[in-house]
């Protein structure tokens, strides 16, 4: 078990920063490349998947419903880049007819709790569905409605949420369905994944307030397209705020994930707050990852970018600018860039995250009164926050299980001595290599303060 109140000395970067991180792979890439996998009509691969609590979550959940999932240390023809020799983890994914009865913990994982329901409506038998807590809380009713409307049984006693069970019949009818995902793009993503497998494959109609995450749908669509799918979007002549899955089988690919770049923000914010140079080798020229995004935001906050062969290499320029930001469509990098605008020259307005408040943790909130805590000025708006900068002191960065409010932490106990971070071991949600890499980017353990 672990302690969920045990603190961390927050390492204080002794000057700026130079160092080559390699972050493991992306946490909707591989979850999405499972969930696609396993759907398929024959065996696949991912390769340097991301081993975190999340997609060991989902693929636990995909074997409890008879999917074959090895893990293995593969040699490979095909190029696997940061690792030596082509050779690198991998994890092969043996389709199987899905089968009740299962159980599936989906831990506080958004992408296991609403990617895996569609799944098991094409399972024989029943699956029940629970997690963490917090997962009681978080939006589920986007799936639930639709799929019931696509012809699904479902049993939640009312609730719209966790815990449930989905009864499966072995297949689903599919077809035409109208969504609010304004709470989360999970809702569409989630329906897309299985669409193809659907008798009548699927139709999915947002209707309401602006969709969160566009970036991650684009993610669906891409794979889904990538494993043969036939995918309609407004971006390919469609009507807006609609997309379509046409019914049909899915390839086995062999995919090769892309390191997280949503991961890489504490490392690349250390660059900018210390005025120093990190380098992320592997980053990818054209991604669908909200991550790269950084590039923009950080470089308007105070510093340059360069991507060539070695990676993305980021310098800060020793100063940091406040921003005015609509985060909107990157909501997950919020917690890190109200971490460094909370250290700049200027105010910042981080907008269009109103979503946050369902997220891991209500986010808005815990930012506000974290950052607050150590002596910041943060204020809630409607959708988002304003940061003022102040002189911050030492003191107990509390964490809410949630693993972007510990990176958060850790950046701002880079400059400002004394901060202990709650529970850092809850970034094993995502990257649980987290406390060794940092201390290898600051050149050991050796560098703590
Ligand atoms: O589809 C995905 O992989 C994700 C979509 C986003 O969810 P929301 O749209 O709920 O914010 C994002 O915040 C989350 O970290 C991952
Ligand atoms: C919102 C996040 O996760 P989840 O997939 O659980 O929604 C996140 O990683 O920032």
């Amino acid at each position: 078990m672990t302690d969920n109140t045990a603190l961390w000395p927050a390492p204080l970067a002794s000057g700026a920063v130079d160092a080559t991180v390699t972050v493991p792979g992306s946490k909707s890439v591989t979850n999405r490349g499972l969930v696609l996998a396993a759907l398929a009509s024959e065996p696949g691969w991912l390769r340097r998947p991301l081993r975190s609590r999340d997609t060991l979550l989902m693929a636990e959940g995909l074997r409890a419903m008879g999917v074959g999932i090895e893990e293995t240390v593969s040699s490979s023809s095909a190029s696997v880049p940061g690792a030596p020799g082509g050779t690198g983890e991998a994890w092969r994914v043996i389709p199987a007819g899905l089968h009740g009865p299962a159980t599936v913990d989906v831990g506080n994982a958004g992408t296991v709790m609403r990617f895996l329901p569609p799944v098991a409506t094409l399972a024989d038998g029943p699956v029940h569905f629970d997690g963490d807590k917090r997962s009681h809380e978080r939006p589920l009713h986007g799936v639930v409605d639709a799929l019931r409307a696509l012809g699904a049984r479902i049993d939640d006693e009312g609730r719209g949420s966790l815990p449930m069970t989905v009864h499966g019949n072995g297949s689903l009818t599919g077809g035409r369905v109208e969504i609010d995902a304004s709470s989360s793009s999970q809702f569409v993503s989630a329906l897309l994944l299985s669409g193809a497998r659907f008798n009548q494959g699927v139709e999915v109609r947002h209707v309401g307030g602006p969709l969160p995450s566009m970036p991650h749908i684009r993610m669906t669509v891409d794979m889904l397209r990538a494993a043969g799918a036939q995918v309609d979007t407004p971006e390919s002549g469609g009507e807006p705020n609609v997309w379509r899955v046409t019914a049909g089988a899915l390839l086995g690919r062999d995919l090769v994930v892309e390191p997280d770049l949503s991961n890489a923000q504490p490392f690349l914010a250390a660059a900018l707050v210390t005025g120093g140079r990190v380098t992320i080798p592997d980053w990818p020229e054209h991604t669908t990852q909200p991550g790269d995004a950084l590039r923009e935001i950080f470089t308007e906050m105070g510093g340059r970018c360069e991507l060539d062969e070695r990676g993305l290499t980021f310098t800060g320029s020793g100063r940091i600018h406040g921003i005015d930001v609509d985060l909107s469509d990157v909501g997950e990098l919020t917690p890190g860039i109200a971490a460094v605008a909370a250290l700049a020259d200027s105010e910042s307005r981080l907008r269009g995250v109103a979503h946050l408040r369902l997220h891991e943790t209500d986010r808005l909130a815990a930012l506000t009164k974290e950052i607050n805590g150590l002596g910041g000025d943060v204020t809630e708006t409607e959708d988002g926050l304003v940061i003022r900068p102040r002189p911050l002191h030492g003191g107990v960065f509390h964490t809410y299980e949630d693993h972007r409010l510990a990176t958060a932490g850790a950046v701002l106990g880079l400059v400002v001595e004394g901060v202990e971070v709650e529970n850092v071991a809850t970034t094993a949600k995502t990257l649980p290599d987290f406390p060794a890499l940092w201390s290898a980017m600051l050149g050991g353990p050796g560098e703590r303060a």
